[in-house]
């Protein structure tokens, strides 16, 4: 635990907390149609709703994010930013930032053009979004030939299309060419509502935008804490930026459990 105290920040208000899904809220699955909240995490965010503005923030689809998460109530914010709906989808439409809107077209064209390929690319998944899409390989039977494979047929195209490819691990997003990423769409949400107390979870490096982007905050004189959920092989970026360390999913759910608890606390 750093020097910034939990409950000062959740003493804040408005209080926003923020948090990611898979590998933050859900455990990392073999295929990413298989990953599912922590037992125990819908109900604390239900619990949650009545003491600050919840919002998940994934770079899942809003409407992916919402079949994992699935409480009303909540701000989804899909594709790294990308897309946001102020409910569950079934209640609320999603809105894409209209800068995103042209390059629906070329992440369909690079999406056409792998999806022509596939029967050469054994373990591939392709996930389709609104805007672009991830293209995972992790069950491909060799990495690294299929990585190599995946950046040959996309690196040309993706170019002249003016997309962006970013890799993680056994995975390449497409992505746009623009700026929009986590650490963005946090303080969008922040200034939305104002906010003066802010949490945020993540694990992953598109959630290293968000800590950062937390830090800013503070500085300009926001009560903010981000909390970074520990795995083998988390980068040494996010314990270095982070400020509070649990351990897997099930310690980000024992404290997501315990803040809730902390806030349901009658005031003195
Ligand atoms: O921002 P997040 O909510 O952490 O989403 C990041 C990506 O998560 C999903 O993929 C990852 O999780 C899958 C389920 O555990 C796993 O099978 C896959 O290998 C991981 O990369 C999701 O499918 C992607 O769309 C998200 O961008």
């Amino acid at each position: 635990m750093t020097s910034i105290d939990l409950a000062t920040i959740l003493g804040q208000q408005p209080l926003g907390l923020i948090f990611d899904i898979d590998g933050t809220l859900a455990s990392m699955t073999p295929t990413p149609d298989g990953a599912q909240l922590w037992p125990g995490v819908a109900e604390d965010l239900r619990r949650l709703r009545q003491y600050g503005h919840v919002a998940i923030l994934t770079g899942r689809l809003v409407e992916d994010g919402a079949r994992i998460v699935n409480v009303e109530g909540l701000t989804y914010i899909g594709t790294h930013g990308l897309e946001w709906c102020d409910d569950l989808p079934t209640q609320r439409s999603v809105q894409l930032l209209p800068e995103a809107q042209p390059y629906a077209e070329p992440g369909k064209q690079l999406f056409d053009l792998l999806e022509q390929q596939l029967s050469s690319l054994p373990g591939v998944i392709l996930q389709r979004k609104r805007v672009g899409g991830t293209v995972h390989y992790r069950q491909a039977p060799s990495l690294e030939e299929t990585r190599k494979q995946l950046l040959a047929l996309l690196e040309v195209p993706a170019q002249r299309l003016k997309m962006r490819l970013s890799e993680g691990r056994g995975l390449i997003e497409i992505l746009t060419p623009l700026t929009v990423n986590k650490g963005e769409a946090l303080r969008r949400y922040v200034q939305r509502f104002g906010l003066q107390g802010v949490i945020f979870a993540g694990d992953d490096l598109t959630d290293l935008d968000a800590v950062l982007e937390l830090r800013r905050l503070r500085h300009e004189g926001l009560a903010t804490m981000s909390i970074i959920v520990r795995h083998a092989g988390t980068l040494p970026a996010m314990l270095e930026h982070g400020d509070y360390v649990v351990d897997d999913v099930a310690g980000m759910a024992e404290l997501l459990h315990s803040i809730v608890d902390r806030l349901e606390q009658p005031r003195e």
